[in-house]
């Protein structure tokens, strides 16, 4: 079980739609809370949380990170200053 937080639009949603498919796609909106997608790879299957990113979810990142194998942080760079100012 992994998670995948980090700021709204770092592209979070675009790379779990790659390890679930290997398709890029155009047509993402923003997370509304998280979505939970399974990927398989042979006879194993993970459970990838993909959280949003909007100031108004943040608070859900911890909930999502505790008891996962590991959490990803996508950062997104021009913005690295609004982690702290938001
Ligand atoms: N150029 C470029 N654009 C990207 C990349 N990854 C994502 N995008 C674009 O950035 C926008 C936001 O991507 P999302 O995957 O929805 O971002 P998100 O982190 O899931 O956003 P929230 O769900 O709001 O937290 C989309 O228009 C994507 O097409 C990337 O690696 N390069
Ligand atoms: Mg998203």
């Amino acid at each position: 079980e992994i998670s995948v937080v980090g700021l709204q639009a770092s592209g979070k949603t675009s790379f779990v739609n790659i390890l679930g498919n290997g398709e890029w796609s155009e047509e993402v909106v923003p997370t509304v809370a998280f979505n939970l997608r399974k990927v398989r790879r042979g006879n194993i299957t993970v459970k990838v949380w993909d959280v949003a990113g909007q100031p108004k979810f943040r608070s859900m990142w911890a909930r999502y990170c505790r008891g996962v194998g590991a959490s990803f942080f996508l950062p997104r760079c021009v913005d690295c200053g609004q982690l702290t100012s938001d």
